[in-house]
């Protein structure tokens, strides 16, 4: 099934959609924390538990997980930020089905507990954490507990993954119904934990008022092209991949070597002579085909029924790389505008926005990593989900951003957050492996936006697969066919 992310906007209305359907929201709430109880006892050895419970409904949630764990036979205490006489609704009535003791929640009590479950605050965040909230959530990080988050850990805001303020550190995360980009978008990703998901009673159905846009990329959200008996090497596309000059050819390597490993038919290096030359050093499947200057780029197209290209590694920040993606925009064939392909247009983006928007093919990806994102596009306000968007919409192309949460966005805003990274993927280089793994695909004859997340995926997978520090972007080429053939099975 296709991972929406829901907003906690977004989540709110899934809850009354569910209400108005006919569940009871405290049967949402009794279903929450016997999630939760379920997932503390499956994950972790039976010890004496905190659970930490807010003034609102992540509270409530609380309430009805330390009743069941009690239930099972764990030693719980439970301590509340706040007083009982305040709380409201649900999580009233939940706290009132607790019959032990309620602690006025405090640093200190922290310190004694192998579990706390953390039901501070969840999606309702109002304003940063501070003063007592804050103190607290720094004593639960500095204590020796396992911690557990209800919905989201304290402090990370469910919308947009950043801190605010001060948040817990779990160990897991136990969250609703859909996940939220915050579980995705860092740094609260990294807070997280393991994320895990539970069915409370919301039906499916909601999603189809609700219309999100933002989704987990992983592997149904695109189908990886196959190959059928009688194909043969044109009918899997031609990637051209442009070189930089002959003292820098490596990244343009990188990329071509990406192209033809995610399956790219054909793949041609295009470059000055001298380039070439050091390229032939190096390849053989790789085809090499002079493109001196720009105005070479249309007859290479042609001659060779080129069908995507990828423009940018080590390209050069120069006039003569600002014609090539000029005339590159000007074809027919899929474009990968990366690395200076992007920077060379930093101070005129309305042109190259232009170039792209009056194109028949509409199949364009921008692959900025942050700098290159703010050369581009300036300092665009939200979080990294909202300037992904945006940036597709002012530019008209499928904008990848780059990062350990890379987003996805199409120009009409439909967005996808890439979970599948790794940290040994922060190698010089693999962003190069990416744009010519992009470029492969479309050639194949993907659109812009599945081909980004497909390659984005395959790509984090890769950066896994290797499991060890010491990956080097020449590795990663290597790695793809064990891949592709997991994803085919
Ligand atoms: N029907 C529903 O809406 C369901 C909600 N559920 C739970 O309810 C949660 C959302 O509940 P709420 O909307 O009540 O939100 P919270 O439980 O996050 O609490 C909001 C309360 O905290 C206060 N607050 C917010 N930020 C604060 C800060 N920085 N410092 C001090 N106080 C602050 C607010 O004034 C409000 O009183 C979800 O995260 C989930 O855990 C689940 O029970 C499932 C069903
Ligand atoms: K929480």
């Amino acid at each position: 099934m296709v991972q929406e992310l829901l907003t906690p906007r977004e989540m709110a209305r899934a809850d009354q959609l569910a209400v108005a359907s006919g569940v009871p929201s405290l049967t949402l709430m009794e279903n929450a924390g016997q999630a939760i109880a379920f997932e503390v006892v499956s994950h972790l050895p039976l010890q004496p538990v905190l659970v930490l419970c807010g003034p609102g409904n992540n509270g409530g949630d609380g309430f009805v997980a330390a009743r069941l764990l009690e239930e099972r036979g764990w030693p719980v205490r439970v301590a509340l930020l706040g007083e009982k006489a305040d709380l409201k609704g649900d999580a009233a009535l939940v706290a009132r089905r607790w019959t032990g003791p309620i602690e006025q929640a405090r640093p200190e009590i922290c310190m004694d507990f192998g579990v706390i479950v953390d039901g501070l605050f969840g999606a309702g965040l109002s304003r940063d954490v501070d003063g007592l909230a804050a103190e607290i959530v720094r004593a639960a990080n500095n204590s020796a507990a396992e911690i557990v988050a209800i919905d989201v850990p304290s402090g990370v805001d469910g919308a947009t993954g950043q801190i605010r303020g001060v948040a817990m550190e779990a160990a897991f995360t136990v969250t609703f119904f859909r996940c939220k980009p915050g579980h995705l978008l860092q740094p609260g990703a990294a807070l997280c934990g393991k994320v895990l998901l539970a069915d409370i009673g919301i039906p499916d159905a909601v999603i189809d008022e609700i219309e999100p846009l933002a989704f987990e990329n992983e592997r149904l959200l695109w189908t990886l092209p196959r190959r059928r008996v009688d194909d043969h090497k044109f009918s899997s596309g031609h990637c051209l991949v442009i070189s930089g000059d002959a003292l820098h050819t490596g990244a343009a390597r990188l990329s071509a070597l990406g192209a033809a490993r995610i399956g790219a038919g054909l793949v041609t290096l295009g470059g000055a002579r001298d380039a070439l030359l050091v390229h032939a050093a190096h390849l053989t499947a790789i085809m090499l085909a002079e493109c001196d200057r720009p105005d070479d780029l249309r007859p290479l197209l042609d001659r060779r029924k080129i069908n995507a290209i990828v423009i940018g590694p080590a390209a050069g920040v120069s006039e003569d790389t600002r014609q090539l993606v000029l005339e590159a925009l000007a074809s027919e064939a899929s474009i990968v505008l990366d690395a200076d392909a992007i920077s060379t247009f930093a101070q005129e983006p309305d042109a190259l926005f232009a170039a792209i928007k009056a194109r028949k093919n509409p199949n364009v990806v921008l692959t900025p990593h942050h700098g290159e994102f703010s050369r581009l596009f300036g300092e665009i306000a939200g979080c990294k989900l909202d300037r992904a968007q945006a940036a597709a919409k002012r530019s008209g192309a499928v904008v990848l951003y780059k990062g350990a949460d890379t987003v996805i966005a199409r120009p009409d805003g439909y967005v996808a957050i890439n979970g599948s990274g790794s940290p040994n993927l922060a190698t010089a280089g693999s962003g190069d492996v990416l744009a010519g793994m992009i470029g492969g695909l479309m050639a194949q004859g993907m659109n812009a936006f599945d081909g980004a997340c497909a390659a984005a995926y395959i790509h984090g997978l890769a950066g896994r697969r290797y499991g060890k520090p010491g990956l080097i972007a020449d590795d990663l080429p290597g790695i793809l066919p064990d891949i592709l053939f997991e994803l085919s099975i």
